[in-house]
């Protein structure tokens, strides 16, 4: 497939990324030209007047390492003026590295488009994380071409296993079922991957065999005490990648970001020749 012609939003030219993976190109180039799978995660904590030069502090000095940033909503929205907070941060961002809104989206169709005009026209992200709960009409609003939509489908903390783990008489747990209907979404818009977990070494390995070529967004390294190794071994594709492994309060509350950026990075990377 590599050299093939691009008829997606990258624009009509030859390109070496299979055809299937060009929504997702602004990714895969970041990805190759930094030789990193690390997403910052930025969940501001802290005073209103000290937060956004701590934000633009905390951007410039892990930029190097960024395969992508991954905002939380949230964090945001608890602030008096979090929206446009979010937006000149999401601005400041380097050209090139990827944003993704993390704001567990999931609503109908009608509803979720405007979900969508937020993320990408307002906020201006690349990417969003989405709640399949209910269903197709919540997750392709957001699959506009140029864009990543990440589906919850493993998620990492603790108590997720009374919903997603339960078993399905068909076999297979509901955590599976989530990942193979987002597997068919991915075949028709070409930008569909999934949020796992790196707090469940052996539902990484499942989620990998149901969807061998999908992205994932990986949460749970550093604070919540994830395997680095093991979500490695478990997750990673047969090219070395298709993982982007999140932190956010490890990097945040360090008292040097970019030394804890360029740390994380290293293990990655090492993990990564180890397993290649
Ligand atoms: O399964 C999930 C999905 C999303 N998150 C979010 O990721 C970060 C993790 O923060 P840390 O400080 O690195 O633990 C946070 O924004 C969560 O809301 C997740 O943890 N697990």
């Amino acid at each position: 497939m590599a050299g093939t012609r691009c008829i997606c939003a990258a624009g009509r030219r030859v390109c070496k990324l299979p055809t299937r993976n060009h929504l997702m190109e602004k990714l895969t180039q970041r990805v190759s030209k930094s030789h990193s799978l690390l997403c910052i995660g930025l969940d501001p904590t802290g005073n209103d007047q000290s937060v956004a030069a701590r934000l633009r502090e905390v951007v410039a000095q892990t930029a190097e390492y960024a395969a992508a940033y991954k905002p939380n909503l949230a964090f945001f929205l608890s602030r008096e003026g979090g929206v446009e907070l979010l937006r000149q941060t999401v601005a400041s961002v380097p050209d090139g590295i990827p944003v993704i809104l993390d704001g567990k989206f999931g609503d109908i169709a009608n509803t979720a488009e405007h979900y969508a005009r937020f993320a990408y026209d307002v906020i201006g992200a690349d990417g969003v994380t989405v709640n399949p709960y209910m269903g197709d009409d919540a997750i392709v609003p957001f699959a506009r071409p140029g864009k990543m939509v990440f589906v919850l489908a493993k998620t990492s903390n603790k108590p997720a296993h009374s919903l997603q783990d339960v078993a399905l008489t068909r076999g297979g747990y509901l955590s599976d079922l989530a990942a193979g209907v987002c597997r068919k979404l991915d075949e028709e818009h070409h930008n569909i991957g999934l949020v796992v977990g790196a707090t469940h070494a052996d539902a990484m390995a499942r989620m990998r065999e149901i969807s061998p070529e999908q992205w994932f967004l990986v949460p749970g390294i550093g604070a919540q005490g994830g395997d680095l190794q093991a979500t490695l071994r478990a997750g990673l594709r047969a090219d070395g990648a298709g993982l982007l492994i999140n932190a956010s309060r490890s990097i945040w509350q360090a008292a040097d970001a970019g030394a804890a950026a360029r740390d994380l990075f290293q293990q990655i990377n090492e993990q990564r020749s180890v397993l290649a």
